[in-house]
């Protein structure tokens, strides 16, 4: 069938949105499609039409009833001098974005920690969770399922460790509430952020669970404590993915001269804001400025997955005057990032990652992209403690955000 005919027949509800891709080759169906819903709806769609991404590509891998694609401007901040185990040197981020200022904030930043001789950051904990929940008839069964999981662990470890070249089984914490058990599994995942491989691995444990102990029924392969795409305090404890940790300490005449700032000042906001402010709104992990936005930046260009920007942005500023001078850190206790698999294979996805050397097949690549990620939540913390320490926040989102005079 031609192109016109099929998008008739959709217009017509004889063939659905998706049933396309069963009679047109792949980017001829996202055409049709995409001719479709400019007719059902009387929508105009020329620039979510015109895209490099071919969905030939994306087919079956990363999204479907594709009808064109989105784009957010790219912008670039830096160099900023990392000191990391995985990344060592001067990098340019880059960050997609719609915020206005928020660029050049992260860049204002990163110029400080340069100057003040790099952040230093290290990967302390590299593990992917997922937590079935698995239903039981009674305690006492509970603790009989229990002590049988302890003695079988070395078959959970080989039949989840088969279901990929790159996974490797670390363990797992039991959780109880009545006759309901969580069993969070923990699993390296190599350089890719491992939601889809811990999943698969998770599933085998269950059903090997299923067929060895009779009485135990995997209610849900995920069961919420993993905690996947939710802000919890398990997270924060225990860590999800990458927990990274960056700081450095700013000359006091660094704070002068970059930031137009006094370590003081920038001290007490972060204390009366990210500390007691985030205690008194009653936040779980959250006791920072705005992790999300760099997180959230970065993690749109280099093809993460943007649901996970909720648990990746949790975590904690610490900073402390010193004679030398102003002493910042950031905590990330779950940061969860791949260097293959996911978005990070899409064209400009690559080619953001291109920027900071980072190329999948490299080993400890997501660590280095971990380490870099955190040292610009480190430039973009640090910056906007000192621009409200400044009173410059409305003045530069006026000039940057609404190319309005200030
Ligand atoms: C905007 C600045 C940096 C100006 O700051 P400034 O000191 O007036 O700028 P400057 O013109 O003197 O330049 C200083 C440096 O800033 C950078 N810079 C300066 N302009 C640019 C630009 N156009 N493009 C790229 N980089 C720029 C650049 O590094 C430059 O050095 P240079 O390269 O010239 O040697 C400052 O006022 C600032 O950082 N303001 C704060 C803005 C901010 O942090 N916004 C973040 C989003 S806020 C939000 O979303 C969350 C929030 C606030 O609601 C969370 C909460 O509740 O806390
Ligand atoms: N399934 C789910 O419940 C969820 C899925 N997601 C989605 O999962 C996707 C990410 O899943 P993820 O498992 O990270 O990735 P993918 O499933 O996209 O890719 C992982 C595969 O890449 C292969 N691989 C090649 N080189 C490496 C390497 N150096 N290190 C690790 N793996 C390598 C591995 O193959 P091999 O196994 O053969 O070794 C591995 O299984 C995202 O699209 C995300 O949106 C997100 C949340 C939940």
């Amino acid at each position: 069938m031609k192109i016109e005919e099929i998008v008739e027949k959709v217009v017509a509800g004889e063939i659905s949105l998706h049933e396309i891709d069963n009679y047109l080759e792949a980017n001829a169906a996202m055409l049709a499609r995409r001719l479709a819903v400019e007719k059902l709806t009387g929508a105009g769609l020329p620039n979510v039409g015109s895209t490099i991404i071919d969905y030939a590509e994306i087919k079956n891998r990363n999204a479907e009833n594709v009808i064109g694609a989105t784009q957010i401007p790219l912008g670039v901040a830096g160099p900023i001098k990392v000191n990391g185990e995985f990344a060592k040197g001067n990098f340019l981020v880059p960050l997609a974005t719609t915020e206005g200022a928020l660029i050049a904030s992260v860049n204002r930043g990163m110029k400080a920690i340069t100057s003040a001789g790099g952040s230093n950051v290290r990967v302390i904990k590299d593990e992917m969770t997922r937590a079935p929940v698995i239903k039981l008839g009674s305690i006492s069964d509970v603790s009989d399922f229990l002590s049988w999981l302890h003695s079988v662990e070395d078959k959970i470890k080989e039949v989840t460790e088969s279901t990929s070249s790159h996974l490797k089984y670390k363990g797992f914490s039991s959780f109880v509430v009545g006759n309901n058990v969580w069993l969070r599994f923990s699993f390296e995942t190599g350089n890719a952020m491992g939601m889809n491989m811990v999943t698969i691995a998770s599933e085998k444990a269950c059903s090997f669970i299923e067929e060895n102990f009779p009485k135990a029924r995997c209610v849900a392969v995920s069961g919420n404590m993993c905690s996947d795409k939710k802000n919890t305090l398990i997270n924060s404890l225990e860590g999800r993915g990458k927990t990274v940790i960056a700081d450095v300490l700013l000359p006091h005449e660094v704070v002068k001269s970059e930031l137009k700032s006094d370590p003081y000042l920038i001290h007490e906001v972060n204390l009366r804001k990210n500390w007691l402010g985030s205690a008194r709104a009653g936040s779980v992990s959250q006791f920072n400025a705005h992790f999300a936005n760099i997180i959230a930046a970065i993690f749109i260009a280099t093809g993460q997955d943007v649901a996970q920007v909720v648990e990746s942005s949790s975590g904690y500023t610490w900073t402390e005057v010193r004679d030398d001078g102003l002493y910042v850190s950031v905590t990330l206790p779950s940061m969860e990032v791949g260097s293959v698999g996911g978005g990070t294979r899409l064209p400009t996805q690559r080619e953001a990652l291109s920027i900071m050397g980072i190329k999948g097949e490299l080993p400890h690549s997501s660590k280095k992209l971990a380490e870099i990620i955190a040292s610009s939540v480190l430039a973009g913390e640090l910056n906007l403690l000192s621009a409200l320490a400044n009173k410059e926040l409305g003045k530069a989102h006026l000039k940057l955000g609404r190319n309005a005079k200030p």
